[in-house]
C-alpha cells in the first residue's frame, strides 16, 4: 500500500505551459505539479525567467530575491521571482545573459551555441534555490536532457551535503533523443566537475552527454508512456545508448501522460465558435465551417478535413506524411497543417500547398487558440510519428470527437484504439498503421476517407469512443506519488 505521507517536490523544467512553451513538455510541467498538489503533496517549479515569462509577471505577485552562486572563476548574481500556476509556486531563475532571449532553446535556426553552459547553470542555480528557501525536498523530479544535470551535480560535488541528505532524483524522459551533447570546453566552469566524468558520460572524445550524465546518477527513470519505456529498451529504439538503458532496466519504467480537460474540452472550451459534447456533435460541423473560412479553405461541410498541429521535426513522420499526402490530395479532401520547427519541412509543405491550392492549408507558427480550432474543427487528426514517447495531442484530438490516425508506436499505440482491418468499429478510438512507409499510411488515409464518406453512423460511433475515453491528471499523479514513494529512503 502507498504511504500517505505528503512530500516535498521540487519540479524542475525549462518550459511550463502559460509561462514558455516549444511543446508537450510545457503541457505536463502545468498539468503535473497542478495534480500532485491536489492530492495534497507540497510541489515547487523551478523554470528559466524568459522574456514570456516576464509578460506573466505583471499579472502576478512576485516575491524578488537575489542570489550568488560562485562556478568556478565565474560568479554568477541572479534574481530568482516567485509566480503562481493555480496553487503551485514557481521560481523563475532570471540571469538575463541566458534567458533573455525570444527562442528558448534556439534561435529559429539554430540551437544557441552556450545551451550546456545555460542549462547546467540552471541545473546548479535549481539546487541553490531550494536551499535558500529551506525547501528540502524529498524529490526532485527532473525532465529531459535540460535538467539532467541536477542528480549528476547532487550525486557528485553535492554528495555530502546534508540538506540533500533524503533528497532521492527522478529522471523523466518526455524525448530520448534529444540528450543535450556539448564540447567540455564550451562550459566554463566544467573544470569543477570533470573529475566525476568518466567515459560513460561522454561522446566522440571531448564532448559531454548531459543525459547520459543524468541517467546514470538519477535514482529513478520513467518515460512519459510504457511503451516508449519498452522501446527504449530495444536496439531501434534506443536513440543509440541502449547499454545505458539496459545498465538502469531495474529503476526504470513507464507512466503515461494525462490529458488537462480543463483546458482540453469542447464543452466549456471559450475559444470555439460554438460547444459541442459527446452526446450533441452539432456545434462541431460550426467549428469546422468556421476552420475552413479562417484558412481559406471551400466551406464543404461533407469533404473530409484532416488536421494537423505539430512542431515541425522529422519525429512527427513528415517524410511518411510528405509523399502520402501528395497522392492523397488528388481525392475530394482538405488538410490543414500548423507547425513551427525546421524550415526544410516548412518549405516542403509551402511546395505541397501550392500544388493543391484549395485543398492542403499550410500555416507556419502556432497559438493556442489556433491548435484548439483545429482539434475541434477538423474530421480527422494526423500523428503519423516515426517515434512517440507519449503524445497529447492525440489525446485532445480524442477530447475533441476527431478521430487520430497515427503511427502504432510509443504513446500512441498505448492511447489509441485501432479500428480493425476488417473496418469494425465496435471500441475503436482512431486509425493505427505500422509500418514507416507512406504506402501504409496512404491505405489508412484512404480507409478512414471512405468511412467518413460512406459509414457516417460508424463514423460517428468512433468520435464518441474517443470523446468518452479518459487519460487523467489524476490517476497520472497517483502513479507518480507510487514511484515517489519507493524511491524514499525509510522513515528514520
Ligand atoms: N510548433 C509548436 N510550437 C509550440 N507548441 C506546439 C507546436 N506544435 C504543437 N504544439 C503544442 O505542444 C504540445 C505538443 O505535445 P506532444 O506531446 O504531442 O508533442 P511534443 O513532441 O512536443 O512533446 C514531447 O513531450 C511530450 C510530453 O511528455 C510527449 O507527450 C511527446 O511524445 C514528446 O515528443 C501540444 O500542446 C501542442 O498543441
Amino acid at each position: 500500500m502507498v504511504s500517505d505521507r505528503k512530500l516535498k517536490i521540487l519540479f524542475l523544467a525549462t518550459e511550463v505551459e502559460d509561462l514558455a512553451k516549444t511543446g508537450g513538455l510545457a503541457d505536463v510541467a502545468k498539468a503535473l505539479p497542478q495534480a500532485l498538489t491536489r492530492l495534497g503533496h507540497d510541489v515547487r517549479i523551478v523554470c528559466p525567467f524568459y522574456p514570456q515569462v516576464q509578460e506573466r509577471l505583471k499579472e502576478d505577485n512576485h516575491l524578488h530575491s537575489e542570489l550568488s552562486l560562485q562556478l568556478g572563476n565565474l560568479q554568477y548574481l541572479y534574481n530568482i521571482h516567485q509566480l503562481h500556476l493555480g496553487d503551485v509556486p514557481v521560481y523563475s531563475v532570471d540571469y538575463p545573459p541566458y534567458f533573455s532571449r525570444q527562442g528558448l532553446y534556439d534561435n529559429g535556426y539554430h540551437a544557441y551555441q552556450d545551451n550546456g553552459e545555460r542549462f547546467a547553470f540552471f541545473s546548479m542555480a535549481a539546487l541553490q534555490i531550494t536551499q535558500s528557501l529551506d525547501f528540502a525536498p524529498d524529490i526532485i523530479h527532473c525532465n529531459d536532457w535540460h535538467t539532467a544535470m541536477a542528480p549528476f551535480f547532487l550525486r557528485n560535488e553535492l554528495a555530502d551535503n546534508q540538506f540533500f541528505y533524503r533528497t532521492r532524483t527522478l529522471l523523466t524522459l518526455h524525448n530520448a533523443a534529444y540528450q543535450g551533447v556539448f564540447d567540455l570546453d564550451s562550459i566554463p566552469f566544467h573544470q569543477r566537475f570533470i573529475s566525476a566524468l568518466s567515459s560513460d558520460h561522454m561522446e566522440q572524445g571531448n564532448k559531454i552527454n548531459f543525459l547520459k550524465c543524468g541517467l546514470l546518477t538519477a535514482d529513478k527513470i520513467n518515460a512519459v508512456s510504457p511503451s516508449y519505456a519498452a522501446e527504449l529498451l530495444t536496439p531501434l529504439g534506443s536513440h543509440h545508448i541502449l547499454s545505458l538503458f539496459q545498465h538502469r532496466h531495474r529503476d526504470f519504467s513507464g507512466i503515461l501522460n494525462g490529458c488537462n480537460y480543463d483546458d482540453w474540452n469542447p464543452a466549456t472550451d471559450s475559444l470555439l465558435p460554438k460547444a459541442y459534447d459527446q452526446h450533441n456533435l452539432a456545434g462541431k460541423a460550426e467549428c469546422k465551417a468556421h476552420l475552413q473560412q479562417y484558412v481559406g479553405l471551400p466551406e464543404q461541410a461533407d469533404t473530409p478535413l484532416f488536421g494537423m498541429v505539430s512542431r515541425l521535426t522529422g519525429q512527427k513522420g513528415f517524410h511518411l506524411l510528405l509523399p502520402a499526402l501528395q497522392r492523397f490530395l488528388e481525392q475530394n479532401v482538405q488538410v490543414v497543417i500548423i507547425g513551427s520547427g525546421e524550415q526544410e519541412l516548412a518549405d516542403n509543405l509551402r511546395a505541397l500547398e501550392a500544388q493543391y491550392p484549395d485543398k492542403l492549408i499550410f500555416r507556419e507558427g502556432y497559438t493556442s487558440k489556433i491548435a484548439h480550432w483545429v482539434q475541434a474543427g477538423a474530421d480527422y487528426f494526423l500523428m503519423p510519428s516515426l517515434f512517440e514517447p507519449c503524445g497529447l495531442t492525440q489525446m485532445y484530438s480524442l477530447a475533441y470527437g476527431t478521430p487520430p490516425i497515427v503511427r502504432g508506436v510509443g504513446g500512441l499505440k498505448d492511447t489509441v484504439k485501432p479500428v480493425k482491418s476488417n473496418g469494425s468499429i465496435d471500441d475503436a478510438t482512431g486509425f493505427v498503421f505500422s509500418h514507416p512507409e507512406p504506402d501504409a499510411l496512404l491505405d489508412l488515409l484512404m480507409q478512414a476517407l471512405t468511412l467518413f464518406n460512406d459509414a457516417p453512423e460508424a463514423f460517428k460511433q468512433l468520435q464518441q469512443n474517443g470523446m468518452a475515453y479518459r487519460f487523467c491528471w489524476e490517476e497520472t499523479a497517483k502513479n507518480y506519488v507510487s514511484l515517489y514513494h519507493e524511491m524514499l529512503l525509510p522513515a528514520a
